[in-house]
C-alpha cells in the first residue's frame, strides 16, 4: 500500500528488488476520445504482458489531451475507492488491465475531480470542484494500491519557447507515494514535474524502493535539455532503477509531447530509451545491479546528515545567508 511519512530505517540491500523483474513503458499514441484511448491502452498492456513484462507504466495524461483547457472535461471523480464506472470509467478499465493480464499497472495518470464542500455560515454549501493530475497504480488481481496526485505543478515560462501553467487549473497533492509490490519489493510513483526535485526522489530511495517510476510528458523545449538528464540523475544520485514514460509525439494536438520513454539502471546508464513515436520499452531490472553500485561507491554510509540535516534550512553549520 502506499504510504507517505518521513523516511524509515533503510531496507537491508538485497531485500530491495526480491527477484528480477521486467518493466515496460508504454509510450502510447492518445487523441481526443477517451474511450478509444483506454482501449487503445488495453491492447497496449496486453502486448506488454505478454512479453512476460510484471510492471507496466503508462504516460501522463493518457486518456486526454494533455493540456489546462482539458482537465476539467477529462476529470473524472476517483472517490469514494472505487467510484462507480459512472464516476471513472478510467478507474475500472486501469483494474481491468491489471487484472486480466496479471500485472502491476502504474496506470499514467488522469485528471481528477474532487467535489469538495466549502463550509461557510451560509445554509447553502456549494461543492467546490477541485482538480488534480492523479496517477492510480493497481495490483495483478485489480486493486487500486495507491493514489498519487502530482505534487509539484508545471508551472514555467520560457520566453519564445513555452509557457504552462497547471496551477491556473489544477491544485498540488501533498504526499509522497511508496508502493509495496509484494513479490518484488518497493516502488515510488510520482509524476513528470516531480522528477525535478531530488528530494522526492531521494526520500523515496531511503525508504527502501528499487525504482523510481515517472509517468511524465516533458516537452520539445525542455524534453531534449533535461528528460534523460533528469532521469539519469535521479538514478546517479540514489543508485536505483528510474523509468520514465511519456505519451507518443502528435504534432496535430496543441502540446508536443518529447516522448523519449526510458529506463535507467543504478549506475546511470539509460538502458532503452525510444524515439517520439508510438512503441513499448522494456527492460530487466535486477536488485544485484544496485547492491553492485552501492557497494561500488558507498553514498549511503558516506552522507553527513549531521551537515546537512534539513535542507530547507540551509547547512546545520550555516555561515550561508
Ligand atoms: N507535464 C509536465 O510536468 C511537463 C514537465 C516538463 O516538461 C519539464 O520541463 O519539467
Amino acid at each position: 500500500m502506499a504510504t507517505s511519512s518521513t523516511p524509515g530505517p533503510l531496507t537491508p540491500g538485497p531485500l530491495l528488488l526480491r527477484k528480477p523483474v521486467k518493466i515496460a513503458c508504454i509510450q502510447l499514441a492518445s487523441g481526443a476520445d477517451k474511450a478509444a484511448n483506454l482501449s487503445h491502452a488495453a491492447d497496449k498492456v496486453r502486448e506488454a504482458a505478454s512479453s512476460g513484462v510484471k510492471i507496466v507504466v503508462l504516460p501522463e495524461c493518457f486518456n486526454s489531451p494533455y493540456g489546462c483547457d482539458y482537465f476539467p472535461s477529462y476529470a473524472e471523480e476517483l472517490l469514494p475507492s472505487p467510484p462507480s464506472p459512472e464516476q471513472s470509467p478510467s478507474f475500472h478499465a486501469l483494474s481491468a488491465m491489471a487484472r486480466d493480464n496479471n500485472v502491476y499497472l502504474v496506470g499514467g495518470s488522469i485528471p481528477e475531480l474532487s467535489q469538495t464542500t466549502q463550509s461557510s455560515t451560509s445554509s447553502s454549501d456549494k461543492p467546490k470542484p477541485t482538480y488534480y493530475n492523479t496517477s492510480l497504480t493497481f495490483s495483478p488481481t485489480g486493486t487500486l494500491l495507491a493514489t498519487h496526485r502530482k505534487i509539484h505543478l508545471f508551472d514555467i515560462s520560457i520566453p519564445g519557447k513555452i509557457t504552462f501553467r497547471e496551477s491556473d487549473v489544477l491544485s498540488p497533492g501533498n504526499t509522497l507515494t511508496v508502493v509495496d509490490l509484494p513479490e518484488y519489493g518497493r516502488i515510488a510513483v510520482a509524476i513528470c514535474y516531480d522528477i525535478r526535485f531530488p528530494e522526492l526522489a531521494m526520500i523515496a530511495a531511503r525508504q527502501g524502493c528499487f525504482a523510481l517510476v515517472y509517468p511524465g510528458a516533458f516537452n520539445t523545449t525542455t524534453g531534449p535539455l533535461h528528460w534523460r538528464l533528469q532521469g539519469q540523475a535521479r538514478a546517479m544520485d540514489n543508485q536505483i532503477y528510474v523509468a520514465l514514460c511519456s505519451p507518443a509525439r502528435d504534432t496535430s494536438a496543441v502540446y508536443h509531447a518529447w516522448g523519449h520513454s526510458l529506463v535507467v539502471d543504478p549506475m546511470a546508464q539509460v538502458l532503452v530509451e525510444a524515439d517520439e513515436k508510438e512503441t513499448i520499452v522494456t527492460a530487466e531490472l535486477d536488485g544485484d545491479k544496485i547492491e553492485e553500485a552501492r557497494k561500488g561507491i558507498p553514498l549511503r554510509d558516506q552522507r553527513r546528515f549531521d551537515v546537512y540535516l534539513d535542507v530547507s534550512k540551509g547547512s546545520k553549520t550555516g555561515s550561508e545567508p
